[in-house]
């Protein structure tokens, strides 16, 4: 480890475990993603949180809080600390009779959701899984699917950050309401994370029911009822099939009936699919018999002649099989455009170009299969909304998300231009991207798009920190982040700590196919020579705290001391046995 740190953490608090180690390959869940953080830290308690936040300003290191690398872009990826809060998981308060929970933010959506029906409660609204942590899906607008109800994230009431300046924070709609708004899609460019408050729902099952149709009768039954019938309905559109399977759920009193086995969810049909995918890496023009041959044998091979149904508890019957490693493109748009947008897209896709209107070729272009047609209706909570929800503010929003399966880890050849005509589309369709996922709109664009809630969220973002300690090239990328920066320092250097990429390169390690390692420019080396560290140390009070929640104070011990404790390998600082995974 670097002396510097070393020589910094030896003057804070002793007693407190820095729980760091080097070596470590951080990687997205899709392994689309690498980077080798200098640090990785996995804090147990508030006070070591705070500790490690003081370190980070001291040494002038910028951090990326991770939760369980779901997000397939390269937001998670720094050269610098990452910090992850999988061992800051526990629930602290559940009232069954109000469905208030609070738990600290690592925990997973599964460990949450056992817990939870331990007392009778459950998440009201789930996406397709449930391994992120809690902090990860409010980070980024995760949603489901039902127009009863909007982001994952609209059940949660209040949430406690550790700032860049070591203070822990709670903020709600009537505390500190702007940092609420802002830390609602905080994209991890707060803070720290470290408690969240939400309302849980009385348990309850879904009996669902998915069939085959046809994609014309899903365009006309769109505003007639397609997603309005049921409590939760999703749609997977096969565009060469010009099909689509329809997916409805109500809660139901009816007792547990598990889903029969399906094709691909068994390990022949799950190996027989994914070899077909890998084989249309060279020959992609067998993708639309391998929709064909796949979806026929999963849902049936006619519209109607397939229902599956089953009941399940909600926190197990909302979530699906998400198969392989994958990128996935998904934007917000009105729901009413769904029609138009998806008719535009399947003319692209069958060549065309009159009906699409869309300005690049699909010549010899094949692609994969779902698109996920999925909705929410945001509209309808009276809670502040998130400064950075890409949903519709006055009706229900639709959600089109382009996946692309990447077999054996290697990237589809269609990928460039099917989502750079994807993309295009949904710009002119006003959509707006969803945060997590693999898309390409610059900061220009989306502060545009975004207009006084961009602006707001900035602002809240350059008060709790205002160095940039935790934003890096992607926000960067996709946020107009010196809006407002009111430093005299040139553009570009407004945010000291704001980590610039150095470099991307094809990782290989152990083959494992085209993903991307991400290399930071680690600026903190230069920066460090240039000025002292505790010139720029800034432990200014930013938001009121009640008495309780006051910043641990720095360490009493004297640097001699500390030191001479590491020095002799006594002090609490854990390092690693070997490299991480
Ligand atoms: C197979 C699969 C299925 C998915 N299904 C859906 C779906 O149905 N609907 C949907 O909307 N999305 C879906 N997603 C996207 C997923 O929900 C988001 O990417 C989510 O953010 C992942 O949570 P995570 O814990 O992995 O967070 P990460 O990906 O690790 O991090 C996401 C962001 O949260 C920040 N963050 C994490 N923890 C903290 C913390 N404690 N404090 C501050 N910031 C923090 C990170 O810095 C980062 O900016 C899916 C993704 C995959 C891979
Ligand atoms: O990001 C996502 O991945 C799955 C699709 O496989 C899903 O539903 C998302 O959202």
């Amino acid at each position: 480890m670097d002396p510097s740190i070393l020589r910094e953490l030896s003057k804070l608090d002793p007693a407190l475990p820095f729980r760091a180690s080097t070596d470590h390959l951080h990687h997205t869940w899709a392994k689309t993603f690498f980077s080798r953080p200098e640090l990785y830290i996995r804090p147990q308690t508030i006070p070591e949180i705070q500790q490690l936040v003081t370190l980070a300003r001291r040494c002038r290191r910028r951090i990326v809080t991770v939760g369980s690398g779901h997000s397939p872009s390269d937001l998670t990826c720094t050269s610098s600390w990452l910090v992850n809060l999988d061992d800051f998981n526990r629930i602290l308060h559940v009232d069954p009779s109000t469905g208030s929970v609070t738990v600290e933010a690592g925990i997973r959506l599964h460990a949450l959701g056992r817990e939870l029906d331990k007392h009778g409660l459950t998440l009201e609204n789930l996406g397709s899984i449930d391994s992120q942590s809690i902090a990860g899906v409010i980070a980024t607008g995760t949603h489901g699917s039902s127009l009863r109800h909007g982001l994952v994230s609209e059940c949660i009431d209040s949430l406690g950050l550790v700032l860049a300046n070591g203070q822990h924070v709670r903020c709600s709609p009537t505390n500190n309401p702007d940092l609420f708004r802002a830390g609602l899609v905080s994209l991890g460019a707060l803070g720290i994370v470290v408690e969240v408050t939400f309302k849980a729902a009385p348990t309850f099952k879904i009996a669902w029911r998915q069939e085959r149709y046809s994609l014309a009768r899903v365009m006309d039954e769109w505003s007639m009822g397609l997603w309005t019938s049921r409590e939760f309905v999703r749609v997977w559109w096969m565009p060469y099939e010009k099909g689509a399977v329809v997916w409805r759920a109500d809660k139901t009193d009816l007792p547990l009936r598990a889903p029969p086995k399906t094709f691909y969810g068994d390990s022949i049909g799950y190996h027989i699919y994914h070899n077909l995918l890998a084989l249309s890496l060279y020959v992609p023009r067998i993708l639309p018999w391998v929709e064909w041959f796949v979806f026929g044998m999963q849902y049936g091979f006619r519209a109607g002649s397939v229902v599956t149904e089953a009941v399940e508890p909600a926190r197990e019957g909302l979530l699906m099989n998400c198969l392989y490693s994958q990128f996935v493109n998904e934007w917000a748009l009105p729901l009413e455009k769904g029609p138009e947008a998806i008719g535009r897209l399947s003319a692209w896709l069958h060549g065309d170009m009159e009906t699409a209107r869309i300005p690049f070729s699909s010549k010899g272009l094949y692609v994969h299969c779902p698109v996920e047609v999925r909705v929410s209706d945001t509209s309808l909570n009276t809670k502040p909304r998130p400064f950075l929800d890409p949903t519709c503010h006055d009706g229900p929003t639709l959600y089109l998300n382009a996946t692309l399966y990447r077999p054996y880890l290697r990237d589809p050849p269609c990928k460039e231009r099917y989502y750079e005509a994807f993309e295009w589309l949904m710009r002119e369709m006003g959509g707006k991207p969803h945060w997590a996922k693999n898309f390409h709109t610059n900061s220009h664009e989306l502060g545009a798009s975004y207009g006084s809630d961009m602006e707001s969220w900035i602002k809240v973002r350059s008060e709790v920190d205002a160095d940039g300690m935790f934003v890096g090239e992607w926000h960067r990328r996709h946020l107009p982040l010196e809006l407002g920066q009111a430093s005299a320092a040139p553009a570009g250097e407004r945010l000291p700590l704001l980590e610039r990429e150095h470099e991307r390169r094809r990782v290989d390690i152990n083959g494992v196919g085209d993903g991307v390692e991400w290399v930071g420019d680690r600026r903190w080396q230069a920066q460090a020579q240039r000025q002292p560290f505790d010139a720029l140390d800034m432990e200014k009070s930013l938001y009121p705290l009640p008495p309780d929640h006051s910043p641990s104070p720095p360490g009493t011990a004297s640097s001699e001391e500390s030191f001479d404790l590491l020095a002799r390998g006594e002090a609490s600082i854990l390092l690693p046995d070997g490299p991480g995974v």
